[in-house]
């Protein structure tokens, strides 16, 4: 029956059960928040009491370190009084102070001594090391002594002192050359140098000569300087043995140093070699040695002037070339030789230097220094910039060196110019010739040639040297200057590939003054003797202080007066200034260039620049020609000759 029962919804009876349960639900949530609300009291309670204990569990770690130190402090200071007898009393009286607690044991900040590694702490923290900021001395650079203490070398090219005629320790042929030169006087590098190789040769014999390095201004006879003192020597010789070695950076400056060496050497019976690569092969190995057989080879020559890469080609591959015997070991442009890999030169010398001795270097003279080994060429160093850069010479291994130099501090060298004492310090900067005035010209990059062409026109200029930084802003140049010119100036390039015959005319020509202006690039920056080149003007601004200096040296030669000029961007100026303040150049002088004049060559101008289109367009369908032409086969040129006949 139970399963036809139905419950009713009874509202009333079941709402009010309802209520009843939500009052008693209310009643116990009100009594759990009540519990929980004492446990979190208590939490806080026990919380507070946990921090409370903890600090002070703190405060007697601190305090433990305090007493620590109070105890380290005491027992140093008892030690310290037991040391310091001078003052016992005051020491026992500090540790007694300690003791009772009268004297704070931290130090007065102002008694912290600087630099000390002091300990301090902050809230039971440990700093380590010094918290206050110290200034620290300035790093003075210090020079091998060598370097620190040089000989001075005058700039002055134009009170000369020493007469050619009056040096007597220079072989009488060499002093009658120089006369019918027309070389009366020494420069000061060479009044300096010669006779003091002059005595190191001498010496030669009882002890090791030393190594030189000279570092003085473009143009001012460094290669006479070294060129006389080896043939003096040489020509005391009858076996013939390559004695001498000098290296240079290019085939020009060795072709240079060549002819100078032949010049001195005429009326001698010393032979010069010349090895850059100019000639082929086998043609420079026939000039160096000669095969006598059964004995082996022959030296022909005993002084080989070299570039550094082309004498590694002969040490590899000519036989019998033996360099074991040389005695002077000639680096000109030193800087620049010992810049360049140039195929491993210095290795590879010092590999044939080293390889079975035939005994060139034995002793003539039996001494303390003789006994250890064998004689190692001297080695002598040129350049008008020389680094102060120990650490570059070094790879050279010098032997006791000296330095000769301009580069002082001015001050000191001026009181005594020519004497050659140790008076100053080297800079290690760079000079120039004192005859040698410089200026600069700011302007467009678009009105560069024709500020150049109105400077020339203004100045008048002849023998004018003109230095672009790449081959084909020289090419562009000279096509623009010459159509403005109109004959009236002759303009002429050194390109970079030219026959070394017709280099050698070209830079006699203008020498001769055949021509005006010769436009060129870096290559014939360093070294190269252009007798008579009234300016330089460096129309690409010069990327480095070296290469301005050299640049610049090729004018206000052997005391001669030359005018430098630079061509600038407005954004060039600062830089270029900065860069010549390393050479203590600071007040050149501004070139300005009259506008209204160049307004009135805006038309020349406008024409120039079109024909130096017309002509660039000409000269590179020429080329695309010639390509095409190398290009198609042999056979189809043939052809097309046949058909043409
Ligand atoms: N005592 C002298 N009197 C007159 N002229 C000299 C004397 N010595 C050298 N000359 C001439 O001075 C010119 C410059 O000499 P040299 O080429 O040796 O200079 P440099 O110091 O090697 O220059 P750079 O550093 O540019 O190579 C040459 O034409 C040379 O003949």
């Amino acid at each position: 029956m139970d399963l036809f029962v139905i419950n009713r919804h009874q509202e009333t009876e079941f709402e009010e059960n309802e209520v009843l349960n939500k009052n008693e639900k209310m009643q116990q949530v009100l009594k759990k928040i009540e519990r929980n609300k004492k446990i979190r009291a208590k939490q806080k309670e026990s919380k507070k009491l946990n921090t409370e204990e903890k600090l002070r569990a703190i405060q007697k770690t601190t305090e433990n370190r305090k007493r620590r130190r109070c105890q380290r402090q005491i027992h140093e200071a008892v030690v310290n009084s037991q040391k310091e007898l001078c003052e016992p009393k005051e020491v026992i009286e500090r540790v007694d102070d300690i003791e009772q607690g009268k004297v704070s044991l931290e130090e007065p900040k102002n008694k912290k001594e600087k630099g000390s590694n002091d300990v301090s702490e902050i809230a039971g923290f440990t700093i380590l090391g010094d918290t206050e900021f110290q200034k620290k001395s300035k790093i003075k650079r210090v020079l091998p002594k060598w370097l620190a203490e040089p000989t001075v070398i005058s700039t002055n090219l134009q009170n000369l002192q020493i007469k050619t005629s009056s040096m007597s320790e220079l072989n009488k042929k060499l002093r009658r050359k120089l006369k019918t030169k027309g070389i009366h006087f020494f420069f000061p590098v060479q009044a300096v140098v010669i006779p003091w190789l002059l005595k190191e040769i001498r010496n030669s014999s009882i002890i090791f000569p030393r190594d030189i390095c000279v570092s003085a201004p473009t143009g001012s006879g460094k290669t006479l300087a070294f060129v006389l003192p080896i043939i003096h020597h040489l020509m005391t010789y009858k076996v013939k043995k390559i004695r001498a070695l000098v290296i240079l950076p290019t085939q020009d400056l060795a072709l240079q140093v060549y002819e100078t060496f032949k010049l001195y050497s005429v009326c001698t019976n010393i032979y010069i070699g010349l090895i850059t690569g100019k000639k082929k092969f086998t043609v420079e190995q026939k000039q160096l040695i000669e095969e006598i057989e059964p004995f082996g080879y022959k030296t022909k020559v005993d002084i080989l002037v070299c570039t550094a890469g082309r004498l590694v080609d002969h040490l590899k591959d000519t036989k019998g070339l033996d360099l074991k015997c040389i005695e002077f070991l000639v680096i000109d442009e030193a800087d620049r030789v010992l810049d360049s890999v140039q195929n491993d030169w210095l290795y590879h010398l010092e590999k044939h230097l080293q390889s079975d001795d035939d005994g060139c270097h034995s002793a003539k003279v039996l001494n303390l220094l003789t006994l250890r080994g064998k004689r190692p060429p001297q080695k002598l160093l040129f350049s008008a910039t020389l680094s102060q850069d120990p650490e570059k010479l070094q790879k050279l291994s010098l032997f006791q060196p000296k330095l000769f130099t301009s580069v002082v501090e001015k001050s000191e060298a001026e009181e005594k110019p020519d004497e050659g004492h140790s008076t100053s310090t080297f800079l290690g900067k760079y000079t120039t010739p004192n005859e040698l005035t410089e200026k600069y010209i700011v302007c467009s990059l678009d009105l560069k040639p024709l500020v150049l062409y109105q400077f020339i026109v203004q100045e008048n200029l002849t023998k004018a040297l003109v230095f672009t930084n790449s081959a084909e802003s020289a090419h562009r140049l000279v096509i623009l200057l010459n159509s403005m010119f109109k004959g009236q100036k002759k303009v002429e390039e050194m390109p970079l590939k030219i026959d070394i015959n017709k280099k050698n005319e070209l830079t006699k020509s203008f020498i001769n003054g055949v021509f005006d202006i010769l436009v060129c690039t870096d290559r014939l920056a360093r070294g190269i003797d252009l007798p008579g080149t009234e300016c330089v003007i460096s129309y690409g601004a010069p990327k480095f202080i070296k290469t301005y200096i050299h640049r610049v040296g090729r004018t206000a030669r052997a005391g001669r007066s030359g005018l430098a000029v630079t061509l600038l961007q407005e954004n060039q100026l600062s830089k270029f200034k900065a860069a010549l303040s390393q050479a203590e150049k600071n007040n050149l002088e501004e070139v300005v260039i009259n506008e209204e004049k160049l307004e009135e060559l805006a038309d020349q101008y406008k024409q120039a620049l079109g024909e130096l289109k017309d002509s660039v367009l000409e000269e590179e369908t020429a080329e695309l020609k010639k390509m095409k032409r190398k290009k198609r086969p042999k056979k189809m040129q043939l052809q097309t000759s046949a058909k043409s006949k």
